[in-house]
């Protein structure tokens, strides 16, 4: 460790601290070490540095308020050869990074984002449809719900089934996308810049990377290419990669950079919105006290004789805090997504050096005992007490209520989409259902492993078994009520579908009535 960085764990000659570096659920390793050397300390990968940040005032000085420099992302040079540089979150501060997240901003306001509340609403009523049918399969219901809406909204197509073909096409990408970027998956090019020249006959690596970039490229182009042969048959209906395309010369975007922005935002939008609200049944499974808190608010708000609406959420605090826990209490992304700094910094009387890989540990600050009593609970009620949750005398005004959705100038650019996302699902299903633990042969509750989580940089609960009943009969009546009553909505984003899914529309819309 060069003198003047931060402190950590002792080194090794060469590796640096290489030799232990997490593989997997790095946060928690992260945490373990922050309690020792600090909220502030750095890790050395062989000749690089890496600073991690489990100090919220060290996020807002660095990330926020520095953001110029802290902007960049650690060189990645598998999302080089699958993405060629154009995927937005991985993309290094580059002109084409630039480009991709102006025109993201530009398309994903808050005022734009309200625009594609009806096909939201839909679909989430779809979803508390689904789950009264198949209760047993509410997992595979809430990932349907998220891709269909991020499809519906980018490419204004929707994905009626979980087996819907551009879903399926979706997952196969995504799932072989993960597979090349987990650690070990490939030699450490990025270390080792040599190891790129491999030939690809002698790289297995290389082949998954060509694998996995024809597989995103048949998708995402193709998505492209049927919105602008329906736009061609003037059969516009509103989506997102509509303005994209019509306003192409306007945010400078060749039809290259236009694919991957689509394919990115896919990517960015499915399993984060999921992974949350699986994470949040989850929550009000394993703490049924504030299940029942928040049933006992829903009720005497809303009562039982309709649905809630967004603007309820006003009314609704314990709703409201339970949101902000579930960010706080299993954060999608508890390392965020590497930053990388473009010059040197000075912190605390430390220095920062160019390069150098930041990251935030989300996880070790929501789960600091000095900041939040009792972190390991799910407790809404912490929210209702101070504004950031934290433990009320402690400092928490470093923290702010999107957090979770990251820092800086990558901050996440879907935060409203998804924010509209997560507070009408989380109202619907707290009004909807009641959620318990499995049950073995004799009756006996199976407890839940509130840590069964996916492995990766983005996280959700693994699947897991429950018992979701709907709360009244009249309640089911009422979803099925509008769940007919929106197949106008839905009618506007299918088109182009499968035989199967036709099949299975005209099916359900007919139980529906
Ligand atoms: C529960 C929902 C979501 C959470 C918790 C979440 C969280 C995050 C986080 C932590 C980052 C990294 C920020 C950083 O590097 O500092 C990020 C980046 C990003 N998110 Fe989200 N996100 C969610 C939903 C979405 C949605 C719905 C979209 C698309 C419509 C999206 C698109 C993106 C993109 C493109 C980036 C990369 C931005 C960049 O590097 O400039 N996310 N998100």
């Amino acid at each position: 460790r060069e003198p003047g960085l931060p402190p950590g764990p002792p080194t090794v000659p060469l590796l640096g601290n290489l030799h232990i570096f997490p593989t997997e659920f790095a946060h928690y390793k992260f945490t373990e070490w922050a309690r020792q050397y600090g909220g502030f300390y750095s890790l050395k990968v062989g000749p690089g540095t890496a600073i991690v940040l489990t100090d919220a005032a060290a996020v807002k000085e660095l990330m926020d308020k520095r953001s110029a420099t802290t902007v960049d992302r650690p060189p990645t040079h598998v999302a080089e050869v699958v993405a060629g540089g154009l995927n937005l979150v991985l993309a290094r501060y580059t002109e084409n990074w630039r480009t991709l997240r102006r025109t993201a901003h530009a398309i994903l306001t808050p005022q734009a984002s309200a625009r594609h509340l009806p096909i939201q609403l839909a679909e989430a009523t779809q979803l508390l449809h689904d789950i009264i049918r198949q209760p047993e399969s509410f997992y595979t219901h809430i990932r349907r719900y998220s891709s269909s809406v991020i499809m519906s909204v980018l490419y204004g197509k929707r994905a009626p089934r979980y087996e819907t073909p551009e879903t399926t096409a979706f997952f196969k990408a995504q799932h072989e996308w993960e597979l090349v970027l987990e650690p070990g998956a490939t030699p450490p090019v990025d270390l080792i810049p040599i190891l790129k020249y491999v030939p690809a006959r002698f790289a297995k690596w290389k082949r998954d990377c060509m694998k996995t970039r024809k597989l995103q490229r048949d998708l995402y182009f193709g998505l492209l290419d049927e919105t602008k042969e329906r736009m061609g048959r003037g059969e516009e209906n509103g989506s997102y990669m509509e303005e994209v395309l019509m306003k192409q010369a306007e945010f400078g975007m060749d039809r290259e950079i236009t694919g991957y922005l689509g394919g990115v935002l896919i990517e960015g939008g499915s399993d984060t919105t999921s992974s949350y609200l699986q994470s949040l049944v989850m929550a009000l499974i394993a703490f049924p006290e504030a299940q029942r808190k928040a049933h006992e608010e829903i009720d005497r708000v809303i009562g039982q004789h309709r649905m809630p609406t967004l603007d309820d959420l006003e009314d609704l605090p314990y709703i409201r805090a339970m949101i902000l826990e579930t960010h706080r209490f299993r954060p999608v992304a508890p390392l965020m997504i590497p930053h990388a700094t473009l010059a040197a910094e000075e912190y605390n009387g430390y220095v920062i050096p160019e390069g150098a890989t930041i990251f935030v540990n989300a996880w070790g600050i929501f789960h600091d005992p000095d900041l939040f009593d009792d972190p390991e609970s799910f407790n809404p009620d912490r929210y209702l007490l101070t504004e950031n949750g934290t433990k009320p005398g402690v400092d928490g005004s470093n923290l702010r209520p999107n957090f979770a959705f990251g820092v800086g100038r990558r901050i996440c650019p879907g935060i409203h989409l998804a924010q509209n996302s997560i507070n009408l699902n989380s109202m619907n299903l707290v009004w909807a259902f009641d959620f318990a633990m499995d049950t073995d042969a004799n009756g006996k509750p199976i407890e839940l492993d509130t840590f069964a989580y996916q492995k990766g940089i983005l996280t959700g609960p693994l699947p897991f078994k429950c018992k979701i009943t709907p709360r009244t009969a009249e309640k089911a009546e009422i979803v099925e009520r509008e769940f007919a009553e929106a197949t106008d909505t839905f009618a506007k984003f299918e088109f182009g579908l499968s035989a199967e899914d036709k099949e299975f529309v005209a099916q359900s819309r007919t139980h529906g009535h």
